[in-house]
This record gives structure tokens, sequence and C-alpha cells, in this order.
């Protein structure tokens, strides 16, 4: 009989030599399996109208990757309300319960089951906090009380749930080329997104993933979102074995 005491990261087991070699062999062999098939996450970061939907659109085409858009639709309709809308007209009034939908929605995805080897998702709960709440309270739009109790629901969740990332992709759009792509696509409530507001989500992203002023979860692979759409095609297939972490599908 082995005995086996579990310890941090891996398994003590004892018993004659010959058996001992032909456990070490089976345990070797169950963690290389489990890491080659270990499932990832993806997180796509940007800014509004930075082309993250056209990149998940682009890579759901390949078999054994799961897309996540990030739930718009929900904000717009919470019971009823559009919060999407009411955080738009009146921002000082209706931040901090926009958000804290935001926080909760992106929860719910991140702690859903994964069906495929490899999830794409539209941002994350670490965007939602360490850019668009960080520019609601730098703007004044959120007090400072809200603005801690945001911060104290967030750091509860990243100690007591997984929230599992292990890449970020952040497309780098300058702020005046998503102005331009948001016109263009014309959501109702972002027609009165001024160009000042686009820059300071730029200056949130840039101050997370390029300067590191909150910790990255994840090691960040930055693509130029600029190109025309058919060259931004090229720039994802150029990319294809870094975002998909050397998995071959
Ligand atoms: N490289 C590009 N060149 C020109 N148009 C683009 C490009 N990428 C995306 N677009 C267009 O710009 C608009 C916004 O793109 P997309 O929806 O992918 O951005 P997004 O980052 O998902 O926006 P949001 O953050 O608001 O969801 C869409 O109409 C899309 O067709
Ligand atoms: N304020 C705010 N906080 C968020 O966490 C957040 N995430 C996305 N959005 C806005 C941007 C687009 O209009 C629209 C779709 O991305 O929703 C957000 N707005």
């Amino acid at each position: 009989m082995f005995t086996r005491a579990v310890f941090r990261g891996g398994w003590a087991i004892s018993g004659s030599k010959k058996s001992l070699d032909k456990a070490q062999r089976l345990v070797t062999g169950k963690m290389t399996a489990l890491h080659s098939s270990r499932s990832i996450t993806v997180a796509i970061e940007g800014n509004i109208g930075s082309g993250k939907t056209t990149f998940l659109d682009h890579f759901a085409k390949t078999k054994g990757i799961e897309v996540i858009q990030e739930p718009v639709d929900m904000w717009r309709n919470v019971r009823g309300h559009n919060t999407l809308a009411l955080m738009y007209s009146d921002p000082k009034r209706w931040s901090f319960a926009f958000q804290s939908y935001v926080q909760l929605t992106m929860l719910d995805i991140h702690t859903r089951k994964q069906k495929s080897l490899i999830r794409m998702m539209e941002r994350s709960i670490y965007s939602a906090k360490y850019c668009f709440v960080e520019n609601m309270h730098e703007s004044g739009n959120m007090t400072d009380a809200e603005y801690v109790v945001l911060t104290e629901w967030f750091n509860w969740i990243l100690a007591n749930q997984k929230v599992q990332i292990d890449l970020i992709v952040y497309l780098k759009t300058s702020p005046e080329v998503c102005q331009q792509r948001i016109q263009q696509r014309c959501r109702e409530e972002e027609k009165a997104i001024p160009l000042d507001y686009l820059q300071a989500l730029h200056n949130t992203h840039e101050d997370w993933l390029t300067h590191k002023k909150f910790p990255t979860p994840a090691p960040v692979l930055v693509l130029d979102g600029d190109h025309k759409l058919s060259d931004m095609y090229s720039v994802f297939e150029e990319n294809r074995h870094k975002i998909l972490l050397g998995q071959n599908l």
C-alpha cells in the first residue's frame, strides 16, 4: 500500500523501489497531460471602439475557442433599467450603480464553467476597475466613499473567487481612431462621447497595461489597433501562436 502525503504542489509517495518508480511515472504522466490540456483564458482589452469585437469575431471561427463578449445588453436592461444610458446621461449620479453591476456581470463571466480549451473574453473585471472606475474617480464622477466601497468588493472578489486570466491582448488604438469608429458604429448611448473621454480612457489603459500602475494578472501582448481592417486581420494571424499560447488550434 502506498502512503501518500499531499504537500505543496505535489505528492510524497513511499513504498518499494519498483512500485515507487511506477507510481512516479504515473504521476508525471498525469501532470503532463493536465498541463497540455489545461484550459486558458485570454482577455481582450482596449478603449471603446478599439476593435475588440472585431478581434473576437475573427478568432470565434477557430474550433476549440469559446468567445464571450461584454454583457452590454445586460447593462442596458437591468429589470427594465438601462444603466448604460443612465451612466452616460448623468455619470455623477449613476457611475457607482453602473460599475457595481459591471463588476457583478464580469465576475459572473469569470466564474462560468469553461467549455473549451481557450476562452477569449471581451475585457475583464480588471479593466472595469483599473480603467473605468479609476477614470470615474479621477474625473470626480465617483466619490471617495463610492470608490472605496467598490474597491473593497473588488479586493474581496480577488481574494475569494477564481478569476483566471492567462494572457491579456491589449488592442492599443489611438483615441482619434476610436472616435471615428464609434461614430461609424453609432451605438445610441455612445453618440455624445467626447474625444477627451476617450483620451482619458486611453491614459488609464496605458497607466495599467504599459506603465503597470496596477497589477497585471497575466502577460500583456500589445497589438497596434490603428491599422485598417484588412491589415488588422494580418496582425491577428501573425500573432495567432502567441495569442493561443502555443495551443495548436
Ligand atoms: N481596423 C479597423 N478599421 C476600421 N474599422 C474598424 C476596425 N476595427 C473595427 N472597426 C469598426 O469600428 C467599430 C468598432 O469596432 P469594435 O466593435 O470591434 O470595437 P470594440 O472595441 O468592440 O468597441 P466597444 O468597446 O465599444 O465594444 C465597428 O463598427 C467596427 O466594424
Ligand atoms: N463606465 C464604464 N465602465 C465599465 O466598466 C465599462 N465597460 C464597458 N463600458 C462601456 C464602454 C462602451 O460604451 C460600452 C461597451 O464597451 O460600455 C464601460 N463603461
